[in-house]
């Protein structure tokens, strides 16, 4: 039986976070957003209402349309706060051992009927699912940057989640206006297994001195119509969530062709983490971003 959804949490208030809450408050759902810190589930409340305003003044949605959609959104300090969800889609930061804890934490408030789902970039739904104590009612949904204008999600079925859980997940996507891609549980599923290699060999290109940040970056834009260069896409994306993926696919596929670029680890060791952090490929702390190489 189909399992319906009205209110759903979301957990971790970051750049997936608060797109995430944006897009099911905009589509009718009731939101709980959650974060270790309450700052940040501040902040992302103030962007939320930031892009929904651009929408707004764009003509995407109406004012009234805006007004419903925060009003359906609160912040949960703790996970309590989401124990009477339908669905929780966790959005912390790409660490297995992170996510993990917050399952178990999760599941130990959660009522047993609500779906868990995770949008993690990369990290198997199968593992993740087997940390939880309901591995049928557990699913990839895999939200693209930035959530409110990417029309794709991709759909990751573990090996043990059921059908009613898939089809309320796929429900649910239809409901945000958005299509589905259905991906295997393998390494970084399918826009990231074919992406991130891309992102890591222009990092190489520009370890190795082919080209500059500013090079690399105009030919990808100008000579195959990319609508981001990738050293600018991996700043947008996050640098250390671009390692994290490559980590994934290097270990998981066991295949040389995945292994990070030094430079990518570096910038990482050095907390530069692209836009995020107001550092990265560009520096982005003056009016215009810098390349920093
Ligand atoms: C890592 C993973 O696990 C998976 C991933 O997500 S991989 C990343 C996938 N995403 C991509 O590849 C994105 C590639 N880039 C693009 O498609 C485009 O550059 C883009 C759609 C992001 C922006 O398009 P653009 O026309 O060049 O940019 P821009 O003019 O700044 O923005 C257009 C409108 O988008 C909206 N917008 C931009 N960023 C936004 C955001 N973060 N949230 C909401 N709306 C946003 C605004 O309404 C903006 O309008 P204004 O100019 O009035 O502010
Ligand atoms: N960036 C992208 O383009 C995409 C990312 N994803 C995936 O989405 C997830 C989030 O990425 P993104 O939003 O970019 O990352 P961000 O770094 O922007 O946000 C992550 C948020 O999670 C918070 N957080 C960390 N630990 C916990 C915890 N235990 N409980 C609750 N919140 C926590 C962080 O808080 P603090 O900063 O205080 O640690 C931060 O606010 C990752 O799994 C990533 O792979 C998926 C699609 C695209």
């Amino acid at each position: 039986m189909a399992v319906a959804i009205k209110k759903v949490g979301v957990i971790g208030s970051g750049q997936m976070g608060n797109g995430i809450a944006h897009v099911a408050a905009l589509g009718g759902f009731d939101v709980v957003l959650n974060d270790i810190s309450a700052d940040r589930t501040k902040s992302a409340m103030a962007t939320i209402n930031g892009n929904l305003s651009r929408q707004v003044a764009k003509k995407i949605i109406t004012e009234e349309a805006r007004k419903q959609a925060l009003s359906r959104i609160t912040g949960a300090d703790r996970l309590e706060g989401l124990a009477d969800c339908d669905l929780v889609i966790e959005t912390a930061v790409e660490k297995e051992e992170v996510k993990r804890k917050i399952f178990h934490d999760l599941c130990a408030v959660l009522k047993p009927e609500a779906i868990v789902a995770s949008n993690t970039s990369s990290i198997s739904i199968t593992r993740l699912a087997a940390s939880t104590d309901r591995p049928e009612r557990f699913i990839g949904i895999h939200f693209m940057n930035p959530v409110p204008l990417m029309e794709l999600v991709e759909l990751i079925r573990g090996i043990a989640t059921d059908d009613a859980t898939f089809e309320a997940a796929k429900t649910f996507v239809a409901k945000l206006g958005k299509q589905i891609a259905v991906s295997e549980d393998f390494p970084a599923f399918i826009v990231n297994r074919i992406l991130l290699p891309m992102i890591n060999e222009a990092i190489y290109t520009l370890y190795e001195g082919v080209g500059n940040v500013e090079a690399i970056d105009a030919a990808m834009k100008l000579g195959a119509h990319h609508p981001m260069g990738p050293l600018e896409l991996a700043d947008f994306i996050g640098l250390d969530t671009c390692l994290s993926i490559m980590q994934v696919l290097h270990e998981g596929l066991a295949d040389s062709k995945y292994r990070p670029c030094p430079l990518l680890v570096k910038y990482v060791e050095a907390g530069w983490l692209g836009r995020k952090t107001s550092r990265g490929f560009y520096d982005y702390r003056g009016d215009k971003p810098v390349p920093t190489r």
